[in-house]
């Protein structure tokens, strides 16, 4: 059976999800203005709108794929517009801004009263998902008996989701690994070497999970596709956007202009683990040097004063 689904935000992520999902599917985006609309329909064939009702109109299924800046306000939209036992998934990666909320406390806050939501995430560059590569993705859901229903509108061959409960895992995954990976472009920018950045990503997944976990997720998941599986693709290829911004803020050059959530995530993850009394050096590190604070080799010099401390 054919199912309707919005995708609400055309950019790169939203695009490659929305063409490795279209069979079976009827698909509507919805972009920000005309031009973004019409600049994304030159992608390929669906359907194309700049007027969010329209888009949610009768909607099966909501996937919302903005950045974590327009997270909030695409929200209160569906709330307005949206059938309301649709559920809602989105694919951002990150803590809404000016805070340090997670994406799904905001949507149990925002959403109206027993909405079905919940996030998609994994290692998936939009790059390789447009060109029909397989990815692995992790599917939670807030009510666990919509997940079979959810997977099935989604899931394909080269496209395989993995149902799982432990939102709040999946989503501290998402987020955190983003700012591990700026970590790891800082390493490599300042040319320190492999050994290095396998002891930063080792050490960064420790944090991931005693704050992950601190956060409510569970460590498997922080283990998984949602944690360990993202955190060595962003940390590892030049496609990431977040491990480019931290390679020029190592090489003390000029910094990218695009989506980067990690710059949010790490001053949000540093007051959730203030918060919650978990030690974050890596993370302290990252936000330091995005607020100008301290230099790349300040901020290794304080990393690497630290004593040692077991597990590693
Ligand atoms: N690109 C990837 O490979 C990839 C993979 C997995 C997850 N993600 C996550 O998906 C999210 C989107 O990433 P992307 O790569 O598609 O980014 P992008 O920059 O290509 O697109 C972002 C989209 O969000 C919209 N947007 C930005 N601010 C907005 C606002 N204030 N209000 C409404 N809309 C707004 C933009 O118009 C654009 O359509 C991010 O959270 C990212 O971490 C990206
Ligand atoms: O390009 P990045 O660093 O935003 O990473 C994209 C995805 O999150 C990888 O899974």
């Amino acid at each position: 059976m054919s199912c309707r689904i919005a995708i609400l935000g055309a950019g790169a992520w939203g695009s490659a999800l929305g063409y490795a999902i279209r069979q079976d599917n009827v698909i509507c985006f919805w972009a920000r203005s005309d031009a973004a609309a019409n600049k994304a329909a030159e992608r390929f064939e669906a359907q194309y709108t700049s007027d969010i009702a329209d888009a949610l109109k009768n909607a099966d299924l909501i996937i919302i794929a903005v950045s974590t800046a327009g997270f909030g306000n695409i929200l209160t939209q569906i709330n307005c517009h949206a059938p309301s036992s649709c559920p809602v998934m989105w694919l951002t990666k990150g803590f809404l801004p000016n805070g340090d909320r997670l994406l799904h406390d905001a949507a149990a806050e925002q959403l109206n009263a027993g909405a079905c939501f919940g996030a998609i995430s994994g290692p998936s560059f939009a790059a390789d998902v447009a060109k029909g590569r397989p990815a692995a993705l992790a599917l939670a859901v807030n009510k666990t008996n919509m997940l079979e229903p959810v997977q099935k509108m989604l899931h394909r061959k080269k496209l395989r989701l993995y149902p799982t409960a432990d939102l709040a895992g999946v989503c501290a995954g998402g987020a955190l690994k983003n700012v591990i990976a700026i970590a790891a472009g800082v390493c490599d920018g300042m040319s320190l070497g492999a050994s290095a950045r396998a002891a930063l990503i080792t050490r960064g997944l420790h944090e991931m999970v005693m704050l992950g976990t601190a956060l409510g997720g569970n460590s498997d998941t922080l283990h998984g596709i949602a944690g360990v599986g993202d955190l060595l693709l962003t940390c590892t290829s030049d496609l990431s956007r977040n491990r480019r911004f931290g390679l020029a803020l190592g090489a003390e050059k000029e910094l990218p202009a695009n989506t980067c959530e990690g710059v949010n995530a790490a001053a949000a993850a540093r007051r959730c683990a203030r918060r919650c009394g978990v030690e974050s050096p890596i993370i302290n590190a990252v936000d330091d040097l995005l607020q100008g604070v301290l230099s790349p080799s300040e901020a290794m010099n304080k990393l690497l004063a630290r004593p040692p401390q077991f597990p590693v």
